[in-house]
C-alpha cells in the first residue's frame, strides 16, 4: 500500500526492514525486543509497527510484554496522537447530522502519567495495592505546546484552533498540577483558543456533541481510555490510527491491538493501519521537506475513503463482507482512481 502510493505520487521508493518483536515472538525466542530490532527502530527514519499483544501481553510467570511502551520510554515518544474523522462510508453512530462533522485529534501525554506506575506498582497485601500518576512540568509543557501547535496547523486548515485540556482538576493535585501548566503554555497562544473539561464530562460530550471538538491534550491513562471511545464514534478500532512522535523518533501504528476475538480469520479492517501509515508518510514529508511523501500521504487517505464512500468493499467490522484480503485490494485498487481526481 504505501509502496504503490509513494511511487504513484512520485517520491523515491522507501526502503523497509522488517523485524519481528512482541509476545508471540517471545513465546517463541524468549525475547520481546531483539537488539537487533530496537537498533533498526533508533537508526530508521521512521517506525511502523504492527498491533501487538497476542492474545494477552502477561506470561503466567508474571513477565509482561509490552515492547511498544518500552519505545515510548527508549525514544521519548511523548505525544500519542490520535486522530477521529467520520467521512461518507463510515457508519453512522450518532443519529445527529452534525456527527458527520467527526473531525478531531485526541493528544495523549505517553511518557508519564498512571503509566507511570509500570514496573512500580506495589501489592502490598492481600487488601491493599498502590499505583502512583506522575505529571512532571517537563512532560506537561511538552505535550501541550505540541496540542497548540497542531491545533495551529488545524485552524491554517479553517478548523476552531482550540485546545481543550482534559483532567480531573477536581480532585486530583496531580491533574490541578497539569491544568496550571497547560495555562502557562496557552498563555503564550494568544491566537489560539483554550477550553478545559474534567474526563467524565468530556467522555459524556464526546458522544453528545463530537463535532465540536478539536484539538484534546490529556493525561496517558485517560487518552488511552477515550481514544477508544472516540473510535466508537466512527464505527470502532479499524479506522484509527495513531502516531506516537517524540523530538527525533516516530513510530506509528494503529490504536487498536490484536483483536484476538477475531484473530485468525481473515476479518480484521485493515483501515488503521493505512491510515497509521499514511501519518507516517505525512511526518516523514515534514522531516525530509519532500512534498511527495505529503501527496503519498493523501493518496491513501483518499484511497481508503473512495473505497468506503463507493461501498466496493465494507468491511465486515461495518457489517459488509470484505475481509482483511478484500479491503486492501480495494483500498490499492482506488489509489489509481483517486490519483486521476488528484491530476
Ligand atoms: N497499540 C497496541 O498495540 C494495542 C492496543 C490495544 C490493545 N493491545 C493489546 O491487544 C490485545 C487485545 O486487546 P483488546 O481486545 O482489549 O483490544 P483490541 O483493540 O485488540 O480489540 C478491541 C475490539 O475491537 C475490535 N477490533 C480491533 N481492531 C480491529 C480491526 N482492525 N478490525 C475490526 N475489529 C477490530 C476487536 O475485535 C475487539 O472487539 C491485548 O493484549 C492488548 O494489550 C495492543
Ligand atoms: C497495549 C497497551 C499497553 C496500549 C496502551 O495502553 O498504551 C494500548 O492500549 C494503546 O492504546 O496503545
Ligand atoms: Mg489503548
Amino acid at each position: 500500500m504505501i509502496d504503490a502510493a509513494v511511487s504513484q505520487a512520485g517520491a523515491p521508493p522507501l526502503v523497509f526492514e522488517t523485524h519481528q518483536a512482541g509476545a508471540q515472538h517471545y513465546a517463541e525466542t524468549g525475547e520481546a525486543l531483539p537488539a537487533a530490532a530496537l537498533e533498526a527502530c533508533r537508526t530508521s527514519d521512521a517506525i511502523l509497527f504492527g498491533a501487538m499483544g497476542w492474545p494477552d501481553i502477561r506470561f503466567p510467570d508474571g513477565t509482561e510484554i509490552i515492547p511498544q511502551l518500552d519505545l515510548r520510554m527508549e525514544f521519548g515518544l511523548f505525544a500519542g496522537v490520535r486522530p477521529i474523522r467520520w467521512f461518507p462510508g463510515l457508519p453512522k453512530v450518532l443519529s445527529d447530522p452534525r456527527a458527520e462533522g467527526i473531525d478531531f485529534v485526541l493528544v495523549r501525554e505517553q511518557t508519564e502519567g498512571l503509566f507511570y506506575a509500570r514496573g512500580r506498582g506495589e501489592v502490598l497485601n492481600d487488601q491493599e495495592a498502590y499505583d502512583t500518576m506522575q505529571i512532571t512540568r517537563a512532560g506537561t509543557e511538552r505535550v501541550t505546546e505540541f496540542a497548540f501547535q497542531l491545533a495551529a496547523q488545524r485552524k491554517r486548515r479553517g478548523k476552531a484552533g482550540t485546545v481543550t485540556c482534559v483532567d480531573k482538576a477536581n480532585v486530583f493535585s496531580s491533574m490541578a498540577f497539569f491544568r496550571k501548566v497547560f495555562d502557562e503554555i496557552a498563555a503564550k497562544h494568544p491566537e489560539l483558543q483554550k477550553d478545559y473539561a474534567y474526563v467524565d464530562a468530556l467522555a459524556l460530550n464526546m458522544v453528545k456533541k463530537p463535532w465540536t471538538l478539536d484539538v484534546l491534550v490529556t493525561e496517558n491513562m485517560f487518552g488511552d481510555i477515550l481514544s477508544d471511545l472516540a473510535a466508537g464514534l466512527i464505527g470502532g478500532m479499524g479506522m484509527a490510527p495513531s502516531a506516537d512522535i517524540g523530538d527525533t523518533h516516530g513510530l506509528f501504528q494503529p490504536a487498536h491491538g490484536t483483536a484476538p476475538d477475531i484473530a485468525g480469520k481473515g476479518v480484521a479492517n485493515p483501515g488503521a493501519m493505512f491510515l497509521s501509515g499514511a501519518m507516517m508518510l505525512d511526518w516523514l514529508a515534514v522531516k525530509h521537506a519532500d512534498q511527495r511523501l505529503a501527496d503519498a500521504a493523501g493518496l491513501i487517505e483518499a484511497a481508503v475513503e473512495h473505497s468506503l464512500s463507493t461501498k466496493i468493499a465494507v468491511p465486515m467490522e461495518y457489517g459488509g463482507s470484505a475481509n482483511c484480503a478484500e479491503m486492501t485490494r480495494s483500498v490499492i485498487g482506488a489509489l489509481g482512481a483517486v490519483r486521476k481526481e488528484v491530476a
